[in-house]
């Protein structure tokens, strides 16, 4: 049992963090279970490349379901090179081979979207635990990197991302980029699917995506002690609209999902697929009909994991709030700017080694409670600390009011 898992005679609890929130879910089991997931879905994403709307539409009913119930799923068959793909994981065990040195050039606290190397233990998803037992590199959209071709306008003119500048990390921008186009070019396509499984028109997303917010966090998981209370990454969801990951094939499971009944499901690594899940601001488009489903990594099978989330959230300036035929009557639904919400979320993150949780309350983040969400997550009534009533973290002055249930 790990140090995030508390046991009493009666009753176990699985604890974690959702927007650096403290949530625990009551550990169900025999008859007390209720109906969830035991393993992701696989769906067959070939579909998405098809010219007839039909399979397209059925694809879109396949991933809408798998959004419902369980917010992660495999896609495979995704049509992005698998040569580029291990190439990159190439590129990523090089890269965080090298000199401690060379990867600090580019350290993340000097730039103000956390953008380049992230060293071992500085993140801290899970506050109960010495930190995250990991190194990153985070990249993304950026309008001043060339690679992106996209026009710099004067609100985007200030460069946002960091490149290495040393000899022996020259290969690392060009092998990254690589991958950041491919996943982006798919993530539009994934849109298109997501609108259709919403009853949506495929083009539903496309205005407000026409500069999306994007990131590539490339990451290396050193093997951990199995009976340590380290994580790889503390439990978790993610802050942006949907995530794409490619985990490296290890022969023992690191990422692992909550299910409804607090137990971590194992997402065993598949070749040349693609783990995705729905996040937070999907959920909150959909009042809380998908699931962003808490997960976490423990690397504890003894050998090394490299993984390269991709992130995609709509335009910055988008104003967004929960779709039209996802409303309650009696609902109050307030649009919110993506960008905003982005930049206090990544603060948080930032200064959860300086009591962020805590700061960010008294700058006037207030915990939620969104939507009682069935599927996943399932609903635990009666406990106002249990964050499987799917509570989510918005700013008081500017974002969305809580939700009449
Ligand atoms: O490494 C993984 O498989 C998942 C990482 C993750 O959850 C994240 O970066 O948000
Ligand atoms: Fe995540």
């Amino acid at each position: 049992m790990s140090a995030t898992e508390t046991q009493t005679e009666a009753e176990s609890w699985v604890h974690y963090h959702d927007g650096g929130i403290p949530g625990r879910r009551r550990v169900l089991r025999g008859t007390g279970a209720k109906q969830t997931f035991n393993e992701l879905p696989k769906i067959d994403f070939q579909r998405i490349y098809s010219d007839k709307l039909e399979d397209r539409k059925e694809l879109a009913k396949e991933v809408g379901a798998a959004c419902r119930d369980v917010g992660f799923f495999y896609a495979v068959n995704h049509g992005v090179d698998e040569e580029m793909l291990n190439d990159t994981f190439d590129a990523l065990k090089r890269y965080f081979a090298l000199p401690t040195e060379v990867k600090m050039e580019t350290h993340n606290q000097k730039t103000a979207k956390f953008r380049g190397y992230e060293a071992f233990l500085e993140g801290k998803l899970d506050p109960s635990t010495r930190g995250d037992l990991k190194e990153g590199f985070l990249m993304g959209e950026d309008a001043t990197d060339p690679e992106q071709n996209r026009p710099i306008t004067p609100s985007t003119a200030t460069p946002r991302n960091q490149w290495p500048t040393h000899p022996s990390a020259l290969f690392w921008r060009p092998a990254l980029y690589r991958y950041y186009n491919a996943m982006y070019t798919f993530s539009k396509r994934m849109l298109h699917i997501f609108a259709l499984a919403l009853d949506l028109p495929e083009s539903h997303f496309d205005a407000i995506t026409t500069s999306p917010m994007t990131n590539v966090r490339a990451v290396h998981y050193p093997p951990q002690a199995p009976d340590s209370n380290d994580v790889g990454i503390g439990a978790h969801t993610d802050f942006c609209w949907f995530t794409l990951v490619c985990q490296s094939p290890t022969t023992y499971p690191a990422l692992e999902v909550l299910n409804a009944n607090g137990i971590w499901v194992p997402v065993e690594p598949a070749p040349n697929t693609f783990v995705v899940n729905v996040a937070d601001f999907l959920k909150l488009v959909t009042g809380g009909s998908w699931q962003s489903t808490v997960h976490r990594v423990r690397n504890v099978g003894g050998e090394e994991r490299y993984s390269m989330p991709f992130f995609f959230s709509p335009n910055e300036d988008a104003r967004v709030a929960v779709v039209e035929s996802m409303r309650r009557e009696g609902g109050v639904y307030e649009e919110f700017v993506v960008g905003e919400y982005f930049q206090r979320r990544l603060d948080i993150d930032r200064t959860t080694h300086l009591g962020g949780g805590r700061r960010a309350r008294e700058e006037g983040w207030v915990l939620m409670m969104l939507v009682d969400g069935g599927g996943g997550g399932g609903i635990e009534k009666g406990n106002a600390h249990d964050n499987a009533r799917r509570y989510s973290l918005y700013h008081k002055n500017n974002f969305i009011k809580p939700l009449k249930l």
